[in-house]
């Protein structure tokens, strides 16, 4: 057998740092590789691009309910400050690993260039299953989490948010614990809080609103408009759920949505507004709402969100769900991604060869990271917009993004808009990193 440290780490610790040559990972190296050789970049800029700056690996120990303690594993991963502060969510999963943790910092660098803020890339995550945890339980373990990386954020430094599985209230959490830290109030160190502690109420539904945004914007550009056009929504966790809302709001027709415990179809529309008014329900509970509520159809198989015939599929759940052998049974004609790395470099492949277009998680979901930003532009400065403006100021960003992006894409014929994305992306990383004198 072949030691080499990885695996030692593996088997000393049980340290889940393994990157698979499948994995989530290899995609994204893969995609960063094509952006930096079509965009024409040197291949020094790739050395420094395609590793992260700094890794940290922490241990939050947390006595359960039954008066045991349980170890969890945690990272923060800061891939690239050229830009400005790292900035980037955490995420609150199983089955997550470093090599993920580390994938998704450098979509986080792409996306916030993209988007054009003064931000940098990173990414949190912690090995567990916050479904299974107390409300006690979950609170340790936010609080252990922020204090474990506590010497390496800062509200001019990392600015940690959401991703999957953690939400305002962790937040919450985690800054009151960071404030307590520094012995004053920190409001600009975590965004997406609460409105009750300097959150914007936006940042709930701001990347849902997005990814609407765009589908719309994408749709006006391929079909005239979105108006009446079929939607189907994977996963109804947070960004699933609002996207799934105000694509109605907008004007679409949501006829399935899906979580882990099936698909709810309704050939005629579901009632989208439904979930503005059970703002409590989200994952399973809101698919079991809309069949007992709204009269749709339950299929049990949740992957038959895939080929269900519609416009517009917008996969908005977890990375690697379309791919080299589901990929055929996707009958969409645009892909919207939802989610961060849904589609496999395999997958979108195909979809290019039969016209498809996808439209990448790095423009399609900033919704999030932009609304995070003006969060945090409203804490450093103890001065808030209220909602309707807030609003108002992400939509236009959003717009401003499909545009330079499509405009992009229009003009070489043999990318696929997520080649477009990441180019304008790492012109303006180059740009920064060739200014400072790093390469
Ligand atoms: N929360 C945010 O602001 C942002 C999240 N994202 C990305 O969007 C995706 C979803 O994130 P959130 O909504 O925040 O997470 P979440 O934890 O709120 O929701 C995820 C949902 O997906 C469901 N799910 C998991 N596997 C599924 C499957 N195979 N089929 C159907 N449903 C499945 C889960 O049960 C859960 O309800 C992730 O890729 C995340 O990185 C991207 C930008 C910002
Ligand atoms: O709002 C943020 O800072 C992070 C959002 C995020 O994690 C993402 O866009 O994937």
């Amino acid at each position: 057998m072949k030691y080499n440290l990885l695996n030692l780490l593996y088997m000393k610790f049980g340290l889940h740092i393994m990157a698979s040559e499948h994995g989530f990972l290899t995609h994204v190296l893969g995609n960063l590789r094509r952006g930096v050789e079509l965009g024409g970049f040197p291949e020094d800029f790739y050395k420094v691009i395609s590793r992260p700056k700094r890794v940290l690996q922490v241990s939050i120990p947390v006595k359960m309910d039954n008066g045991q303690i349980e170890v969890f594993e945690g990272y923060r991963v800061q891939h690239c400050d050229a830009l400005g502060p790292f900035k980037g969510g955490i995420r609150f999963h199983p089955e997550v690993t470093l090599a993920d943790d580390i994938a998704l910092a450098m979509l986080m660098t792409l996306k916030n260039s993209l988007a054009g803020l003064p931000y940098g890339g990173a990414k949190g995550a912690v090995r567990v299953d916050p479904k299974k945890l107390s409300a006690r339980e979950l609170e340790e373990l936010s609080r252990g989490y922020a204090r474990a990386i506590a010497p390496l954020i800062g509200d001019v430094v990392d600015i940690p948010a959401p991703d999957v599985g953690t939400n305002a209230q962790i937040m919450a959490w985690m800054t009151d614990e960071y404030s307590k830290i520094k012995g004053h109030n920190t409001p600009g160190v975590f965004t997406s809080k609460p409105p009750e502690l300097w959150g914007n109420p936006v940042r709930e539904y701001a990347t849902g609103l997005g990814v609407a945004v765009t589908t719309r914007e994408m749709a006006k550009r391929l079909w005239g408009g979105i108006e009446g056009k079929t939607v189907a929504v994977q996963g109804m966790g947070n960004v699933g759920r609002w996207t799934a809302y105000w694509i109605g709001k907008l004007g679409g027709r949501v006829v399935a949505v899906s979580d882990i415990n099936g698909v709810a179809y309704k050939k005629d529309g579901l009632d989208t507004s439904l979930i503005a008014e059970n703002r409590s329900l989200s994952g399973p509970s809101l698919v079991e709402m809309f069949v007992s509520k709204n009269g749709a159809e339950h299929i049990k198989n949740p992957d038959a969100i895939f080929s269900i015939d519609v416009d517009v599929l917008i996969p908005a759940a977890i990375e690697n769900v379309i791919r080299g052998d589901n990929v055929g049974l996707v009958k969409a004609r645009l892909v919207v991604e939802g989610a961060n790395g849904p589609t496999t470099p395999e997958a979108e492949r195909e979809l290019y060869k039969r016209g498809v277009v996808v439209v990448p998680d790095i423009l399609a979901n900033a919704g999030g990271v932009v609304m995070s930003y003006l969060e945090w532009v409203e804490n450093l400065q103890w001065y808030f917009w209220d909602e309707e403006e807030t609003r108002k100021r992400l939509e236009a960003i959003m717009v401003n993004n499909v545009a330079k992006v499509y405009n992009r894409w229009q003009k070489e014929k043999e990318w696929t808009m997520r080649d477009a994305a990441i180019v304008t992306a790492l012109e303006r990383i180059y740009k920064a990193m060739k200014t400072r004198g790093w390469i």
